[in-house]
């Protein structure tokens, strides 16, 4: 390859990721500066196209906004998008630990579960919101798609692991987050969507629509803490 060609690839790459400024760090040296970009790139590789979250309606949502945001807009300096292997560095596991116990997750343990997340398309909607101005995930939530046999081979959503780090709390995230789950479930065409959560939750879930059902619990058997 010659260096001419080098500096073609690198134009055709960047021209199709969101924030090309992330991805000059590399060497001036063209075969170097090539080989990490291909690197990075891999670091941002979506857990699933992120095309669908601007496909989602939201003229219209159960969550009241006030000022109005959605994905593609959730406010200055952040971004909604799907989760990638750079999150990683970008406080995604630090993240979860405002929600519950994570334990020891390493690089390559999160990588692996990418990966094994990635293998299974369109069942993993892992949805994060970043700051860009000092690069780090400030909220995350997913949506797990379970394909069944009953209701004529239908799908059901479940939304899980909904959180907004400390300080940016109170800016309508959480609503933004769920809503999207609910929209993106709606879109993707489940039949009904769930979620378990603590009681004193229950307020937070019943202004975007979530309701508990009379009649049916919710059990569980746990094996590890
Ligand atoms: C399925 C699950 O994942 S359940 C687990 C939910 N996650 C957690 O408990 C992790 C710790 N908590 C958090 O990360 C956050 O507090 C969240 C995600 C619950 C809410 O995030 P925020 O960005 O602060 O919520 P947001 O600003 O959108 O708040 C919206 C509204 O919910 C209300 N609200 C926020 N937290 C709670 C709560 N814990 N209980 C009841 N209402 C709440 C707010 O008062 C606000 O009401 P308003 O619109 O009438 O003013």
């Amino acid at each position: 390859m010659t260096s001419c060609e080098i500096r073609e690839s690198f134009a055709i790459d960047v021209g199709t990721i969101p924030n090309p400024n992330l991805f000059m760090t590399g060497l001036m040296i063209n075969g170097f500066r090539y080989r990490s970009l291909i690197k990075t790139i891999e670091e941002e590789e979506p857990l699933f196209d992120g095309a669908i979250l601007r496909k989602l309606d939201f003229s219209s949502t159960n969550a009241k906004f006030n000022p109005k945001i959605s994905p593609e807009h959730p406010g200055e300096n952040l971004i909604m998008r799907p989760l990638c292997p750079a999150d990683y560095a970008r406080g995604f596991v630090e993240l979860l630990r405002q929600l519950t116990k994570v334990g020891d997750v390493s690089q390559e343990d999160f990588i692996a579960r990418y990966k094994s997340m990635k293998a299974c398309p369109d069942t993993y909607y892992l949805v994060v919101i970043v700051d860009v101005n000092v690069d780090r995930v400030v909220g995350a939530a997913t949506m797990a798609i379970e394909n069944k046999f009953i209701h004529r081979c239908a799908t059901r959503g479940r939304i899980e692991d909904v959180v907004v780090c400390n300080e940016m709390r109170g800016k309508q995230l959480g609503k933004l987050l769920v809503e999207t789950m609910l929209k993106l479930s709606e879109y993707i065409g489940c039949y009904k969507t769930t979620l378990d959560c603590k009681d004193a939750m229950i307020p937070f879930y019943q202004q975007l629509g979530l309701h508990p059902e009379p009649g049916n619990n919710f059990m569980v058997k746990r094996f590890h803490e």
